[in-house]
């Protein structure tokens, strides 16, 4: 995995990318890949988080995340290159892909 920063354009495709399955939740929010995650209950919320949690440790890039009940918003940078990184996409990816999994 890149540790390279990416260049604007770059996180631009990766957001449209992103947002294409879904809603265009994904923005770069303070040069953080930011986005709010609404769940049905804390249940699913912390069901999300866990899996993820155990995604982030195996790939040894964590993210920063804010938990109030049922919403978690996550705001992923790498702070290695002090910007945002393939690691902060992959990250990203998963978090799509488990949220939808339900
Ligand atoms: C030593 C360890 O590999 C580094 O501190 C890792 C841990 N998790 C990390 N997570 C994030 N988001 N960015 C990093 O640069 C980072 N670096």
């Amino acid at each position: 995995m890149t540790h390279r920063k990416l260049e604007p354009h770059e996180i631009e495709q990766a957001l449209q990318q992103l947002n294409s399955a879904g809603s265009p939740d994904w923005t770069l929010d303070n040069g953080k890949l930011t986005k709010t995650f609404k769940f049905k209950d804390f249940q699913q919320a912390f069901g999300f988080m866990t899996v993820c949690a155990m995604y982030a440790e195996k790939k040894d890039h964590h993210p920063e995340w804010f938990n109030v009940y049922s919403t978690v918003k996550v705001q992923l940078t790498t702070h290695d290159v002090s910007g945002i990184s393939l690691k902060d996409i992959d990250l990203a990816k998963k978090m799509e892909a488990t949220a939808s999994r339900g």
